[in-house]
């Protein structure tokens, strides 16, 4: 299917009416949620994705704003005939409470003092970003959302509302992320914020009018930039290559290229970020840990969403170990959890950039349909003590070939099919509890439709009643169920 784009957007505001209690205790009145939606919420209002953005994302995550040079920093994931394929999703991007692009945040204006907050903004934490998307989720009367997503700290996010409304999230897909803030990555967030807080423009936060801290910003973000790359991409992006000159200039200006690319991120970044709000994010970052009392298995126990965690193999600011601890800790709790690593050069923003494997990967996710979806769900069963000309006389009226066998209070105890039906006839036996099958093979509603099909194809079968643990019926698949949903897709 051609990929397209979701073509011209604008960014909308959303007023949070009641004032927000925050982690910290504080509150914080005349909160705005800045955010944008693409494709359309269906009348069930289930087919919402809601996408949670990194560190210097915003609510523009796909389209294009009029007149912009460069597209939403995910175009590459959504719109028509990509994994957020909005003609099949309401997809919801927003930007963070903290932030510096429409949320309210440091920049933004005190409603007290009508100046800029400053320090003055209470430290937020990635719950309290939660806290602020859910009010938004709340607004478009959606009771569960299809599906969160999000890299980095947007994977943080995923996990805050995976453990924080875990029966909003039907599934959940944190990228490149991890439950709790390394030692490493506190300390290279701790490095930028020193940057910021020692440039002398930075005035202790009060900067809004005049010069601004933009050496600190700047420097800052070369050495988070950094981390956002691997020395694979490095050298193949720069190797040793000078910039625009053939020899060492024995100075202090700028030789390799390197050093010419880490200059122009910083200085391309200061035009699109507030130093305060980065002060912030990266303390909220810092802050992030869902384990309780140092256990991640007791912190992930109440979710209840369907996981896909992606991490990527050249990763190094978050490395793969913190995606395998989730993971570890989903399944001792028994989540339905899969995972996948991407393999790519590219290093942490990998999660920007792969996009033949984020797509494929997401697109079976969230399309990845489970039997209770396809399933007849009355199914027709024949009692054990029933005559057999009963149990053809219920398959001609009722159009079926197999008739599970089940004991007065509906315990499966066998299957009965048409072949058996002839096999009585011919050999006159007709007691059903002969001639039935007595070993049946089942299926559980929440089994993948490809599980399914594997077993059929082994035992040559091509009907599954769908039991729950006590083995009573929840409904039937068939092989002509399973065909006409791949021919369907
Ligand atoms: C998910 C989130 O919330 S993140 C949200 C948004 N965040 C960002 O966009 C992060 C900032 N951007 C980036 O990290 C990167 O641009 C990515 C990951 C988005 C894209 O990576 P790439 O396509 O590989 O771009 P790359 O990192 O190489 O940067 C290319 C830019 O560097 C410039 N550049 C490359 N080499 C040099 C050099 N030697 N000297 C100076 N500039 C250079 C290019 O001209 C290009 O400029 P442009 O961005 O104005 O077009
Ligand atoms: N480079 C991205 C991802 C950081 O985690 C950003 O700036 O937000």
């Amino acid at each position: 299917m051609k990929k397209e784009s979701v073509g011209t957007v604008e960014t909308k505001f959303f007023n949070i009416e009641e004032d927000l209690l925050l982690e910290s205790g504080k509150t914080l009145k005349n909160v705005t949620i800045s955010y944008e939606t693409y494709g359309k919420l269906n009348k069930e209002k289930n087919n919402a994705i809601l996408v949670c953005h990194a560190l210097s994302g915003d609510a523009h995550a796909a389209g294009w704003h009029e007149n912009a040079k460069k597209p939403g920093w995910w175009e590459i994931m959504i719109g028509p005939g990509k994994s957020l394929d909005s003609e099949k999703y309401f997809i919801i991007s927003s930007n963070v409470i903290g932030g510096c692009k429409g949320s309210t945040g440091p920049s933004s204006t005190n409603p007290v003092t009508r100046k800029e907050y400053g320090l003055d903004f209470p430290v937020v934490t990635i719950k309290d970003m939660v806290t602020g998307q859910k009010k938004l989720i709340e607004h478009f009367g959606i009771k569960q959302l299809l599906a969160v997503i999000g890299g980095s700290m947007g994977g943080m996010q995923v996990l805050e509302w995976m453990v924080s409304y875990p029966k909003m999230v039907k599934k959940a897909i944190p990228i490149a992320s991890t439950a709790n803030s390394s030692p490493q990555q506190i300390a290279f967030n701790e490095v930028g914020r020193q940057a910021i807080v020692t440039d002398p423009a930075w005035k202790n936060g009060n900067y809004y009018i005049g010069e601004k801290p933009k050496n600190g910003l700047s420097l800052a973000r070369m050495i988070a930039h950094i981390t956002y790359l691997s020395d694979e991409s490095m050298y193949e992006k720069f190797g040793r290559n000078l910039q625009d000159k053939e020899e060492f200039s024995y100075d202090f200006t700028l030789d390799f290229q390197v050093e010419s690319y880490l200059h122009y991120q910083g200085e391309s970044f200061v035009k699109r970020f507030d130093a305060n709000s980065y002060l912030y994010i990266t303390k909220a970052i810092d802050y992030f840990d869902l384990s309780v009392n140092g256990s991640l298995i007791e912190g992930l126990k109440n979710v209840e969403s369907k996981v896909k965690i992606i991490a990527i193999d050249s990763d190094w600011l978050y490395p793969t170990s913190q995606s395998l601890e989730i993971l570890t800790a989903l399944n001792a709790n028994e989540v339905d959890v899969s995972y996948s690593e991407l393999q790519s050069s590219y290093g942490h923003d990998a999660f920007l950039l792969e996009d033949g494997q984020l797509n494929y990967l997401i697109a079976n996710f969230l399309s990845d349909t489970r039997i209770e979806d396809i399933m007849t769900e009355y199914t027709c069963t024949i009692d054990k003590n029933a005559k057999i000309d009963q149990a053809a006389k219920l398959m001609m009226d009722k159009r079926v070939t197999h008739l599970p066998v089940v004991t007065e209070d509906g315990t499966l105890i066998g299957i009965l099919t048409a072949w058996d039906l002839s096999k009585s006839i011919a050999t006159g036996d007709d007691d059903l509890e002969k001639i039935m099958t007595k070993d049946v093979k089942t299926c559980k509603s929440d089994e993948s439709i490809e599980t399914i099909a594997r077993r059929m194809k082994k035992y040559d079968i091509s009907c599954l009643p769908v039991v729950d643990d006590d083995l009573k019926i929840k409904g039937i698949i068939t092989t002509d169920q399973i065909s006409h949903l791949l021919t369907k897709t």
